[in-house]
């Protein structure tokens, strides 16, 4: 079977491709120049070319706080160009897993959100993201959105990486620490994204499409989050760096963030029968991971 990626040097991507062969998979990657989801024409031609039986929609402008400045970018790559991705699917005949963002949610609910929660993104980057859920539900039934949150990996840039960045040159770091969420490895959506395409291309039962959410078990703040990552740190032997908890306010960014974007796995584990490991093991993996390859 072979899964047609969106995006090359992506998180998701780089961990769909790393996992290819334990699963028995052909991952493709298709990116710039050939596929660029900020020229919707270029999109079709790309993926048709190489032949997908599922095509995997990662790409995304990612870019939070830039987002606020750049809005039509944003929206061009995550609402149109998604639309498109989905649009190539249809007319190539295969289906498309699509994924999406805990911040298309305000953060007003106390609980976990689940999959039928309204919505409300307080930036722009989630605003072009649930515009991109909406225009892939309409150009194609046969897809699966999965809404993932806070995700880290040896690739790419993320929370992690700026953590333990800022930690060789500092004993202290101030994160807030009323920002909830679910802080998810993108191995492990990669390999749960993997199962579910075999699953999707195998089977047309309509309760395996539509909206899923899709994070590592367990909840945190970002001070939680930023913790454990020094914790593992230190396990391999970098020195103690202590996490200054703040607020919000003290921590003024461009765009709005919701301060509860914990996301419920019921559906996805009802369903699927998938569940992501807790963060904190994942967490530890991916540290050491990325320690081992500085040789730190
Ligand atoms: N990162 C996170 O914390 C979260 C991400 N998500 C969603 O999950 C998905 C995967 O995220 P992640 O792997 O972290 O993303 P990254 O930010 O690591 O990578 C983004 C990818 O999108 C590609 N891309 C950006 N603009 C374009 C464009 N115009 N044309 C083609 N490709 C483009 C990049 O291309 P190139 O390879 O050329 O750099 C890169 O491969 C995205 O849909 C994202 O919205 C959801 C929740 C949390
Ligand atoms: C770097 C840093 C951030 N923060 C805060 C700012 C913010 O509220 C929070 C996270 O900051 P970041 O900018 O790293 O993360 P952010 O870009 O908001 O991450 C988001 O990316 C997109 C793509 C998603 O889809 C989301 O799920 C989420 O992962 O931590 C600190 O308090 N101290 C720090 O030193
Ligand atoms: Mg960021």
């Amino acid at each position: 079977m072979r899964i047609v990626v969106t995006g090359r040097e992506g998180q998701v991507a780089q961990s769909l491709a790393a996992l290819a062969f334990e699963h028995d998979v052909e991952v493709v990657l298709c990116g710039r120049p050939e596929l660029d989801l900020a020229d919707a024409r270029s999109i079709y031609p790309a993926l048709a070319a190489l032949k997908p039986d599922a095509i995997v929609s990662a790409a995304a402008y990612t870019a939070v706080d830039k987002a606020e400045s750049e809005r039509e970018l944003a929206f061009s790559v995550n609402a149109v160009g998604a639309g498109a991705v989905a649009a190539a699917g249809k007319q190539i005949g295969v289906p498309v897993l699509h994924l999406s963002t805990d911040y298309v949610f305000d953060g007003s609910k106390s609980g976990a959100y689940v999959e039928t929660d309204r919505t409300g993104p307080r930036s722009v980057y989630g605003a072009s993201k649930l515009e991109g859920e909406k225009r892939v539900t309409a150009e194609i039934s046969d897809h699966a959105i999965f809404r993932t949150a806070w995700v880290y990996s040896a690739y790419g840039h993320n929370f992690l990486k700026t953590m333990l960045r800022l930690g060789e040159t500092r004993d202290t770091v101030s994160v807030v620490a009323d920002q909830w969420g679910c802080p998810t490895s993108a191995e492990d959506i990669a390999a749960a994204i993997i199962v579910a395409s075999k699953r999707i291309v195998s089977d047309s039962d309509p309760r395996l499409r539509g909206i899923f959410h899709l994070t590592g078990s367990g909840e945190a703040s970002w001070a939680d989050f930023a913790e454990h990552i020094f914790a593992c740190a230190g396990r391999f032997g970098r020195h103690p760096v202590a996490v200054n908890r703040i607020t919000t306010a003290d921590y003024p960014t461009p765009a709005k963030r919701p301060a509860n974007s914990r996301l419920s796995g019921r559906k996805l584990e009802e369903i699927y029968g998938i569940t992501l490991p807790h963060w904190q093991a994942s967490t530890e993996k991916a540290v050491r991971a990325l320690l081992a390859s500085q040789g730190s």
